[in-house]
């Protein structure tokens, strides 16, 4: 049974729970607070802090486990990056005082004070930078230390930049951009890493239908030069011959983003019976 470390709670827990299931590995948890859940068959998830998650698959106290780069980043810990989910996309930045004078990077002088609950990362990017900052840790609401008066800018997460912009900070600076990711310890043995390709790809199949759609449409003979344009499809659209009829059926995989332009150009070409329905899975 390989464990998969799962955030327990936070940005991410329910996203992550959500994919494992619409990729068929259910996760039955028993009550609320569980600690641990059946994926079905050969997986076991546990769930532990997002935070712990680098630690815990580079100690080898689960053999996989999702969770966000910034924190692997953090770790400092040498994983095997299996893939990216896609979701959780959010930015670890620099910011200022809006009234501070730090336009930029290069502003920041040497000496100042900068709040961060990724004290490791902070480090690593002024030092990178020969500039000589002090870290000051701290472990959660970092954007209130400049007007507490312990730090004079802070290094945090963003994604929206409400926050940022609710405490009158201004961003100059990116330190890492994050998403979600599901990570390995390295050097599985063969049949443990057959598995995890196994959750690889059931995963990556989930993620890539999500932007996809299938589309069926009753296409007038005459017009299906033209329809393949419209629809370039995975490898082109199926057409099905309707048997006698000035008609064929074309079948294809679309982007889900541009349903709509894909839809009003088939009417335009005259095709009829349109169909539209999403896709569970899609393995190229
Ligand atoms: N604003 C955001 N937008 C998108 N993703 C985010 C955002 N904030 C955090 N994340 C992602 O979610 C991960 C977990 O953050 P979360 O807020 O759930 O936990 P935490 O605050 O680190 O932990 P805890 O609440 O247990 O102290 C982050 O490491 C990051 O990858
Ligand atoms: O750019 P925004 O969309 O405003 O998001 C940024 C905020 O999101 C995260 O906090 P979270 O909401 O996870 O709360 P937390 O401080 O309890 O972790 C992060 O620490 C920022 O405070
Ligand atoms: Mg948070």
């Amino acid at each position: 049974m390989l464990k998969i470390a799962l955030p327990n709670k936070g940005r991410l827990s329910e996203e992550v729970r959500e994919l494992f299931n619409d990729a068929g590995l259910e996760v039955r948890v028993r009550g609320e607070r569980a600690l641990t859940a059946s994926l079905g068959g050969e997986f076991e998830a546990i769930f532990v802090r997002a935070q712990d998650i680098p630690e815990f698959v580079a100690d080898g106290a689960a053999d996989a486990g999702v969770t966000g780069w910034d924190l692997v980043c953090e770790s400092g810990r040498e994983l095997d990056l299996l893939m990216d989910l896609e979701f959780g996309k959010c930015r670890l930045v620099v910011a200022a005082r809006e009234e501070s004078g730090i336009q930029k990077l290069e502003d920041i002088q040497d000496g100042v004070r900068v709040a961060s609950s990724f004290t490791r990362l902070t480090q690593e990017f002024f030092t990178k930078r020969g500039q000589r900052v002090t870290v000051v840790p701290v472990s959660g609401a970092t954007e209130i230390a400049p007007h507490l008066g312990i730090a004079d800018i802070i290094v945090d997460l963003t994604s929206t930049g409400s926050t940022l912009k609710m405490n009158g900070l201004r961003e100059v600076g990116t330190v890492v951009q994050s998403s979600a990711r599901l990570i390995a310890r390295k050097g599985h043995e063969p049949e443990a890493a057959a598995k995890l390709e196994e959750l690889r790809q059931a995963l990556g199949s989930v993620l890539a239908a999500r932007g996809k759609r299938y589309l069926m449409a009753n296409v007038p003979r005459r017009v299906l030069p033209n329809v393949r344009e419209v629809l370039p499809g995975l490898n082109g659209p199926t057409v099905v011959d309707v048997q006698g009829g000035d008609y064929v059926a074309v079948h294809a995989v679309v982007p889900a983003k541009s349903i709509y332009r894909t839809i009003a150009a088939l009417k335009t070409l005259g095709c009829e019976g349109i169909l539209v329905t999403r896709i569970e899975r899609l393995m190229p």
